[in-house]
């Protein structure tokens, strides 16, 4: 497993609940390690390098489909199959409870890159809109949770 040196923080969101989960999250890794924020729709496959962490955030849509940019990330590492043993991941879903899919792109987005063989740090975050949780202070929170994980890596 390769030392992260750098994260990607990538978004996919239909009405930017998303990508102001991703806003705070970078706010949080970029004081330990060198952090960019993109949004899931410009995210390329080629931007990977062995000591890349990635963290996604991404809503569910649909009858449990993946947010705009989510989808054409998942159907590229399902059409390309890249071997993903060497990465770190992290994972903050945002959904609704009142679905019965409740976060099911998250869940299935995690499959698939545990399927390439990538590595998950930290817990699988879930924001559910009919909670009481603002999106921007549940990401805060969750992000907390997972900076002692990111430094275990970048102390390895
Ligand atoms: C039309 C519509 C369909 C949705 N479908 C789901 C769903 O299947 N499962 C789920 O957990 N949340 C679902 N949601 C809730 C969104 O994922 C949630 O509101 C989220 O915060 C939106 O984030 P975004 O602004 O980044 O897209 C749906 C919301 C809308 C408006």
């Amino acid at each position: 497993m390769a030392i992260p040196t750098h994260a990607i923080i990538a978004y996919g969101t239909e009405t930017g609940n998303a990508e102001l989960a991703a806003v705070e999250i970078e706010a949080a890794l970029s004081n330990m390690i060198q952090s960019e924020f993109v949004s899931l729709t410009e995210l390329e496959l080629e931007q990977f390098h062995e000591d890349t962490l990635l963290v996604v955030c991404c809503s569910t849509y649909g009858d449990g489909e993946y947010s705009d940019g989510a989808d054409v990330f998942a159907e590229a590492l399902n059409t390309t199959r890249p071997d993903f043993s060497k990465f770190n991941y992290a994972i903050f879903g945002l959904g609704d409870t009142t679905y019965e899919t409740f976060n099911f792109a998250s869940i299935k987005l995690s499959k698939l890159l545990q399927e390439l063989g990538a590595t998950r740090i930290g817990e699988h975050g879930m924001h559910d809109a009919s909670s009481a949780d603002y999106v921007d202070s549940a990401a805060q929170a969750w992000a907390a949770e997972l900076t002692p994980f990111v430094r275990e890596l970048i102390d390895a």
